[in-house]
C-alpha cells in the first residue's frame, strides 16, 4: 500500500487577516484553526504522516499548543517555513522520512477539510501523478487593465478556483520544486510548479465550503461550516 504523507505550509503572516495573532492560531470554536487542520488529517484513514512547516522560532509553541495539546500522533516533524509559501513546502517536504509514495500539500488555513475530496485528490495523484481540489467559478472573471478597466472577460465555463488538498507522486513534488528553485520560478500553489515541469495536474471537484481563511470574514463562514460538521466526513 502506498504510503500518503501531508504538508501542512502554515508559516504565513496573515497580513491581510490583520490581526495581532496569526491567522492559523486564531480560537475557531474553541480550537485553533490550524488545530482544525491537523485534527482533520489525523482522522483521515488515507494520510500515514504529516509534516508542518511554522514561523521559525514558533516550533515549541506550536508543538505544545497545538499538536500535543490535541493529542495528534501523526505529526513527525514540525520545521521552519520560508519567505515565500512554496519555499515553506519544500522545507516540509525535505522533512519527510520514510518511503512516501505520495504527497498532500494541505493550508494550514484551510480547516473544512472534506475526506471524500481528500481521498480523490490522492487517487487522481496516483493514477495521474497529480492532482488539485478546485471549483468551478460561480461569478465572472475579468482581468484588469493597467488603466483600470477590464482588459478581458474570461470564459467562466473554464475557469476553476483551485484549493487544497493538492496530491502529487513524492518524484513528481520534489522534481517541479527543484527546478523552480533553480530557475527561480514562482507560483502561488504547488500544483503551479509541477504544470511549470508539463506535468498534467487533475482537476478534482472540491467543496465550497472549503474556504481558504484569508480575511476576517472567512472565519464566520468556516465557522459554521465546521459547526455542521461538514469538514470531517470520511
Ligand atoms: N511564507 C509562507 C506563506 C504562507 N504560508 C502558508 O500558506 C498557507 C496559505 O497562505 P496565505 O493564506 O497567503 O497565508 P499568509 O501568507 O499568512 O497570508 P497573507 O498573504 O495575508 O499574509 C497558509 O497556511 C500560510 O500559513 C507558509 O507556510 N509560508
Ligand atoms: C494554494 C492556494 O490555497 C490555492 O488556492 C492559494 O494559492 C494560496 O495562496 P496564498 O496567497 O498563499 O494564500
Amino acid at each position: 500500500m502506498v504510503k500518503v504523507a501531508a504538508v501542512v505550509p502554515a508559516a504565513g503572516s496573515g497580513v491581510r487577516m490583520g490581526t495581532d495573532t496569526k491567522k492559523q492560531y486564531l480560537d475557531l470554536n474553541g480550537i485553533p484553526v490550524l488545530g482544525h487542520v491537523l485534527k482533520s488529517l489525523e482522522a483521515s484513514p488515507v494520510i500515514n504522516g504529516v509534516v508542518l512547516t511554522v514561523n521559525p522560532g514558533e516550533e515549541e509553541y506550536c508543538r505544545k499548543a497545538v499538536v500535543d495539546a490535541l493529542g495528534l500522533s501523526k505529526v513527525t516533524a514540525i520545521v521552519p517555513g520560508g519567505k515565500e509559501r512554496q519555499d515553506s513546502v519544500y522545507n516540509g517536504l525535505l522533512a519527510l522520512s520514510g518511503d512516501y509514495g505520495i504527497v498532500v500539500v494541505n493550508d494550514g488555513v484551510r480547516p473544512v477539510i472534506d475526506h471524500a475530496v481528500l481521498r480523490a485528490v490522492v487517487q487522481a495523484a496516483a493514477a495521474h501523478g497529480a492532482a488539485t481540489s478546485a471549483v468551478p467559478a460561480k461569478d465572472t472573471v475579468k482581468m484588469a487593465g493597467e488603466d483600470g478597466f477590464v482588459a478581458r472577460t474570461l470564459p467562466r465555463e473554464s475557469l476553476w478556483l483551485t484549493q487544497t488538498p493538492q496530491a502529487f507522486r513524492y518524484e513528481i513534488i520534489m522534481e517541479a520544486h527543484r527546478r523552480a528553485r533553480l530557475e527561480k520560478f514562482f507560483a502561488t500553489d504547488d500544483a503551479g510548479l509541477v504544470e511549470f515541469t508539463g506535468q498534467p495536474v487533475k482537476l478534482v471537484p472540491g467543496s465550497y465550503k472549503n474556504i481558504k481563511i484569508t480575511t476576517p470574514e472567512d472565519l464566520v463562514m468556516v465557522s459554521i461550516f465546521l459547526q455542521e460538521g461538514t469538514g470531517s466526513r470520511s
